[in-house]
């Protein structure tokens, strides 16, 4: 309870001023001075994560409102699939389209897929006469992009198998083969030796190159150059790289976190930004505003210095209307993560969160930064690659506004490839004092412990229309699997040398009790299941569970309880949040501590003694809209063993209704007794309604 309020006690919201960013930044020749900044996205398998999807976050960024020759997006693809790489040929092609179009028309949001998914909205150009056309338009050309990315599920098989036929002599007759006529240096279709999953060779592909810094008009419509009239929209695309990093039987891969450490040393050697910000292939951009907003909080004059990263709640469009498995987790994006804003800053969750490059690398912040320079103690922290190391103090100059020539000649594409190398980060501070951080079923909530500990700060930045949206698991075994792994990593970090209690005086008294809430959580459900099973006492022996007790004792309880809901309510009011935000959140509670939050217990205390531990199971993405009927998944239950306990549970509370209203009919208990029993029921019934979403979903099984 106690580590629950601590951290509440300061909420605080801050919103960014955009206007007053342009105010400085902005050039009166339509130029600007705003900093560089990166942008990594990171995907795995174009079928469980659909492809539709990363496409669509990809033409979010590229479209977004950022000046043009300022950002560099790069896309980690930890499959090695040929799909992904076409697929992002196909999207370079069709922002051509999209992203004049967005700006000509200024439309929101610039993801097509959820753009043309509503209706009517209502226009914000000022070219309301061409809109029309524009739009028809364009929704074919995006209608015809889609079908040429579903082509590329069989036209790549097709082109590989002309192909093998041809070189059925060289004996590369299972190749899966480019465009280009040349063998696909990642996975193949059929697996072999060096190209499949976990086993292939680093790639990299500059897909759309630095734009030039002058702007440049398109062309007037014509039927076959450009559909639309962009003679006076700027035509320009931000920088696009595709990347897949290399992988070896033998290495540990380190999943999201790897990926991303790889994305940080690529993109150093090419675009090198100051900042970065990154997503999920599933989350795209549905504010252009926002890279400018993260921008506010980095840039300010005040603190600006000190802010590691500004992190954005993770909103989601595709959940159910009364949000039955509280994927929104509003009380967690709503309410706990403004209390933290008012201590250090929220923690990082993943993805939408935009980080000041220096502080990924492991340097001070400038408040804690000591005036003699440290010299570095261990001369292979970074790896071997010199011109990394050398990128590292322009890296460090927040204000630079003009992107690093980009240059790909011989060495520099050597250098590339050798940052992406499994063996490079042997023997290097990489994912322990640089980068994210390794060996957590969670990279996300470890990564920005890391940097409050080390004395830097967070923002958090909440705007309307919210900055990003995603995607959530309504399939209630895939949230409870997710949730699994938030605990279980959770609790690793608390058990680990990142655990909040072993920090030193950098970390605000504060935000230590609001971490090791958030690392410790999962061993408070170890009471709630002796509560949840008291009511065996009833069934068995015939005892009532609630006995008189002192009234020194119900006071405390009392007490208790009622702060508890008093301060719930005074959240859920300040955060704008509404009872049923509340009580999905108390009801998840409740069902994962049955389950869910002791099997990652058991996880980690597994993994103490040397077996198995948490694993980054990959959590499953819905199939794109109009595949299946919207939300049928929310009674696609898979059997799980972590459904048993939440079962056993149920199953006692009912069966103890059923003894007490027995007992009592054969036995004629008197009005005293039927008085005591009661309060015994109010609870069964009160644990029952918590458990109501979690019967819902496996009684939908079966209905
Ligand atoms: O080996 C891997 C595994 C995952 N990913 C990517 O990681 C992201 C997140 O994976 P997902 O399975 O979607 O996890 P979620 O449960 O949806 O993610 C939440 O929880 C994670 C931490 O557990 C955070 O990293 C995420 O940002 C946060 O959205 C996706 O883009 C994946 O493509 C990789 O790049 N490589
Ligand atoms: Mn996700």
């Amino acid at each position: 309870w106690w580590l629950n309020q601590v951290p509440k006690l300061n909420p605080t919201i801050c919103i960014p001023t955009i206007p007053l960013l342009r105010q400085q930044f902005d050039l009166p020749d339509g130029g600007s001075n705003l900093p560089v900044l990166d942008v990594f996205i990171s995907t795995v398998d174009p079928v469980e994560e659909p492809m539709l999807h990363t496409m669509n976050s990809i033409l979010s960024i590229l479209a977004t409102d950022y000046p043009v020759d300022k950002y560099a997006t790069y896309l980690s693809d930890d499959g090695g699939s040929l799909l992904h790489y076409d697929g992002l040929v196909e999207t370079a092609k069709f922002a051509a389209l999209w992203v004049p179009f967005c700006r000509k028309h200024h439309v929101e949001p610039r993801a097509p897929e959820s753009y043309f998914g509503v209706k009517i909205r209502p226009y914000m150009g000022n070219l309301p006469e061409e809109f029309l056309d524009d739009h028809g338009r364009l929704r074919r050309e995006y209608e015809e992009f889609k079908t040429r990315l579903d082509a590329l599920f069989t036209l790549i098989p097709q082109r590989s198998e002309a192909h093998g036929r041809e070189d059925a002599k060289g004996g590369g007759g299972k190749a899966t083969w480019m465009a280009d006529g040349t063998q696909w240096p990642g996975t193949w279709t059929e697996p072999a030796e060096g190209h499949r999953k976990g086993d292939h060779a680093g790639i990299i592909q500059v897909m759309l190159s630095q734009p030039s810094s002058e702007p440049q008009l398109g062309e007037p419509a014509s039927s076959d150059h450009s559909p639309l009239d962009f003679s006076a929209v700027d035509v320009r695309l931000p920088m696009l790289v595709y990347v897949s990093r290399e992988k070896r039987p033998g290495y540990d891969h380190q999943k999201k976190a790897g990926a991303l450490n790889v994305q940080l040393r690529v993109s150093a050697l090419l675009s090198n930004a100051p900042f970065i910000i990154n997503f999920d292939c599933d989350h795209y951009i549905n504010n252009s505003q926002a890279f400018r907003a993260a921008m506010c909080f980095m840039m300010d004059r005040r603190d600006g210095d000190n802010v590691a990263f500004v992190q954005f709640p993770q909103r989601f469009d595709d959940v159910d209307p009364t949000d039955r498995y509280a994927n929104h987790n509003r009380m967690f994006f709503d309410a706990t993560m403004l209390g933290m804003n008012g201590i250090q800053g929220p923690s990082y969750v993943g993805t939408g969160s935009m980080f000041r490059r220096v502080a990924l690398y492991g340097a001070d912040p400038p408040r804690w930064r000591p005036d003699d320079v440290k010299v570095l103690e261990n001369p292979n922290k970074f790896g071997k690659s010199m011109t990394f190391i050398n990128s590292i103090p322009v890296a460090a100059n927040q204000e630079r506004s003009v992107m690093s020539p980009v240059s790909l000649d011989e060495p520099a594409t050597t250098e590339l490839a050798d940052v992406m190398t499994c063996a490079y980060e042997d023997g290097t501070e990489w994912g322990d004092g640089v980068g994210w951080v390794y060996d957590m079923a969670t990279e996300d909530a470890v990564t920005g412990f890391r940097l409050h500990r080390t004395g830097w700060r967070s923002m958090y930045c909440d705007m309307e229309p919210p900055a990003f949206c995603g995607t959530a698991p309504i399939n209630m075994t895939e949230r409870m699997y997710q949730i699994l792994r938030w605990s279980g990593g959770s609790l690793e970090v608390f058990f680990s040398r990142f655990c909040p209690l072993l920090a030193g005086r950098r970390l605000h008294p504060m935000q230590r009790v609001a971490y090791t809430n958030m690392t410790f959580y999962p061993l408070s459900a170890l009471f709630v299941v002796c509560y949840h099973l008291l009511p065996l006492m009833w069934v068995f022996n015939g005892q009532f569970y609630i006995q008189k007790p002192y009234p020194t004792y119900v006071m405390y309880v009392l007490i208790i309880i009622v702060s508890n809901e008093v301060i719930g309510m005074v959240e859920i009011v300040w955060a704008g949040l509404t009872l049923l935000d509340w009580f999905r959140n108390e009801q998840f509670y409740m069902i994962c501590a049955t389950g869910v939050y002791p099997t990652a217990v058991l996880h980690v205390v597994l993994r103490s003694l040397g077996l198995k531990g948490m694993s980054f199971k990959m959590t499953a993405k819905q199939l794109a809209t109009g595949a299946r009927e919207r939300f049928a998944e929310l009674y696609d239950v898979q059997w799980a063993p972590l459904l048993i306990p939440t079962l056993v549970v149920i199953a006692v509370n009912v069966v103890a209704i059923g003894a007490a209203v027995g007992k009592a009919i054969t036995w004629g208990w008197s009005a005293g007794q039927v008085v005591e029993a009661a309060s015994g029921l109010m609870f069964n019934v009160w644990i029952l309604l918590m458990f109501y979403p979690f019967a819902l979903g496996v009684i939908g099984r079966w209905g």
